[in-house]
C-alpha cells in the first residue's frame, strides 16, 4: 500500500506556486489576489477559509478576507459579488459554501464573472469543464486529479465508482475521470442514495472516490484487492480528550481498507490540503489569464 499523501504534495505545490510569484515580484508585476467570502460563523467553514487565506499570505498572494453577518440577505451578498467582480485588483474570489437558508446559492453561483470564479462552480466553467474546454477546475475534484498524477496512479481502462453526486465533488469528478486522456479514460459509475446493490458495484471498482461524508462507510469487505482508495469525506466528530473538542475522520475504515488498497488516501492530510492548494492553483491561473489579456 501506498499512501496518497496530499499535505505533502500540496506543500510542494504551494513551493513551485511561491516561485512563480517571486518571479513575478521581481518583473514589477501584480501578484494574484485571492478574495473569500464567508457568509455566518460556522466552525468548520471558518476553519478552512482560515486555512485559504493564510496559504495565500506563506506563498505571497494577496489574499482579502470578506466577513458578513449569518442574517446577510441574498440582495446584499449579490452587490458584494459586483464590487469584486468590478475590483480589478481581484484576480479569483470564492464564495465559501453552504450559504444561510435565506441565500439562493443558484443566483450566488450565477452572479461571479467566470474568469475569477476560481472555484470553477459558474455553469459557464463547470459546462467548459464537460466540453474539455480550458477553465478552471473544481478545486476538489482538480486536486484528486493531482494526487493520481504525481503518484503516476493508472485510471485508463479501470472501472471508477464514485460515491456522492454533490456539484463540488462528485458530479465533477464523474465528469473529469471519464474524459479523455490520463488521469481520465476510466469507466465511471456515479453512485448515490437511490442506488440499488451499492455494495456490489463497489466491489468491482478499481478505483474508489468516496464523497458521502458518512464516517466509517467504506469497510474492507466492501473493496476489491488493490483497489486505489480516494477519501473525500470530511466529519468532525465532538471529542472531548481532543484538544480542539472533536477529530476529524474520513468515510472510510482507513485502518483496515488500508491493508487492501493499493494506494489510499488519509483524512486528514489528503485531498482536504490539495483542495487549497489546487485553488490557490487556479488563482494562479487567473492572474496569468488577465495578464494576457491585457
Ligand atoms: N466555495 C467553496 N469552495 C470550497 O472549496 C469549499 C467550500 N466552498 N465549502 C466547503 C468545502 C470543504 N473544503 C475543504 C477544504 C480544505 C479542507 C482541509 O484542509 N482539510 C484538512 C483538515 C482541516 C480541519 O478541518 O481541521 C485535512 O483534510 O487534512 C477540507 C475541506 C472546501 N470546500
Amino acid at each position: 500500500m501506498e499512501l496518497l499523501d496530499g499535505k505533502k504534495v500540496s506543500n510542494q505545490i504551494k513551493t513551485e506556486i511561491a516561485a512563480e510569484v517571486a518571479k513575478m515580484r521581481d518583473r514589477g508585476e501584480k501578484v494574484p489576489h485571492l478574495a473569500a467570502v464567508i457568509v455566518g460563523s460556522d466552525g468548520a467553514s471558518l476553519t478552512y477559509v482560515g486555512s485559504k487565506v493564510r496559504s495565500c499570505q506563506q506563498i505571497g498572494f494577496e489574499s482579502t478576507l470578506v466577513q458578513l453577518p449569518s442574517t446577510t440577505s441574498e440582495q446584499e451578498l449579490l452587490k458584494k459579488i459586483e464590487e469584486l467582480n468590478q475590483d480589478a485588483d481581484i484576480d479569483g474570489f470564492i464564495v465559501q459554501l453552504p450559504l444561510p437558508e435565506q441565500i439562493n446559492e443558484q443566483r450566488v453561483l450565477l452572479a461571479i464573472d467566470p474568469d475569477k470564479d476560481v472555484d470553477g462552480f459558474h455553469p459557464t466553467n463547470f459546462g467548459k469543464m464537460a466540453l474539455d474546454m480550458s477553465t478552471f477546475i473544481p478545486a476538489t475534484p482538480f486536486g484528486i486529479l493531482e494526487l493520481l498524477e504525481r503518484y503516476k496512479v493508472e485510471t485508463q481502462g479501470k472501472h471508477t465508482v464514485v460515491i456522492g453526486r454533490s456539484h463540488i465533488v462528485g458530479r465533477p469528478m464523474s465528469i473529469l475521470m471519464g474524459r479523455k486522456g490520463w488521469p481520465g479514460n476510466s469507466t465511471v459509475t456515479l453512485t448515490h442514495s437511490h442506488t440499488k446493490n451499492i455494495t456490489q458495484i463497489i466491489s468491482q471498482a478499481d478505483i474508489v472516490i468516496s464523497a458521502l461524508g458518512v464516517p466509517n462507510f467504506l469497510k474492507a469487505e466492501m473493496v476489491k484487492d488493490g483497489a486505489v482508495i480516494i477519501d473525500v469525506g470530511i466529519t468532525r466528530v465532538p471529542d472531548e480528550t481532543k484538544e480542539k473538542g472533536y477529530y476529524i475522520t474520513g468515510d472510510v475504515d482507513f485502518e483496515n481498507v488500508s491493508k487492501k488498497a493499493s494506494f489510499i488516501t488519509p483524512v486528514p492530510g489528503g485531498v482536504g490540503p490539495m483542495t487549497i492548494a489546487m485553488l490557490l492553483k487556479n488563482t494562479l491561473l487567473a492572474r496569468e489569464r488577465h495578464r494576457s489579456k491585457k
